[in-house]
């Protein structure tokens, strides 16, 4: 069972580079897909230069429709998703997330933060329904329609489909990992902004789903 990791990534040159490389070191990861989502920065390179394939889009599409061109993009039955901002990524993180479902024990691994950062801890322990984090069987991805258009709203989509279907699903703390919040990425008025944008793409894809 080999896995693809994909990695949508919306200016994240600063932390890009350690995510890539905690995840190429993986014997049964053979390929790492950045899909850097209309960029202004250096993404694209310090992807390339840590080793993963990139596919560089023109246009913003928002986080669901990047993780959808990279699984389009991928090859491997077993996908792991992860966020481009990931601070303190190990090896065992990503062995953790991925050997559940390559065992066929899981059909989906969802990661939360613990002991890492208490803000983003806290975060993830109201709401790990939201993270990131996932490894999950190819098939079930291609299950689940209109991923591509659901930008924040890719994590509910997931989780209700898991809950639905009756997946099995496995939580798997990742000890001393965060990330970086958006006020630090882009300042206080800019980063509660899109925060605010953030919870309003969710909430409509919850108000879809409802
Ligand atoms: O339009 C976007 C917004 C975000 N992302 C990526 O989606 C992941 C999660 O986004 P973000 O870090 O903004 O969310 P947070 O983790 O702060 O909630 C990161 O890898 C982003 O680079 C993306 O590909 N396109
Ligand atoms: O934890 C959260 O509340 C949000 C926002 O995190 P930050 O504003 O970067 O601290 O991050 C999660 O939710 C997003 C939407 O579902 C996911 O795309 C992120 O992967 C996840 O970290």
């Amino acid at each position: 069972m080999k896995v693809s990791v994909v990695i949508p990534a919306y200016n994240e040159e600063k932390t890009i580079g350690d995510v890539v490389s905690s995840a190429v070191l993986i014997p049964l990861v053979t390929e790492v897909i950045v899909v850097d989502d209309g960029s202004e920065d250096n993404t694209a390179i310090e992807a390339t230069n840590a080793g993963a394939r990139v596919i560089s889009l023109s246009n913003n599409l928002g986080k669901g429709g990047a993780m959808m061109v990279g699984v389009k993009h991928s090859l491997n039955s077993i996908l792991l998703f992860l966020d481009a901002d990931l601070i303190g990524l190990t090896q065992k993180h990503v062995t953790d997330l991925i050997l559940p479902v390559c065992r066929g024990a899981m059909d989906m691994t969802v990661g939360v933060f613990g002991h890492g950062r208490f803000a983003t801890d806290l975060a993830q322990f109201f709401a790990p329904f939201l993270s990131g984090q996932r490894a999950v069987r190819r098939e079930i991805i291609e299950k689940i329609s209109d991923l591509e258009v659901t930008r924040f709203g890719v994590e509910i989509a997931l989780t209700r489909y898991a809950s639905e279907n009756n997946l099995r699903v496995q939580e798997v703390e990742l000890k001393d990992l965060t990330h970086v919040m958006k006020e630090e990425k882009l300042g206080m008025v800019k980063g509660l902004l899109a925060r605010l944008k953030m919870y309003w793409e969710i909430a409509q894809y919850v108000k879809k789903g409802s």
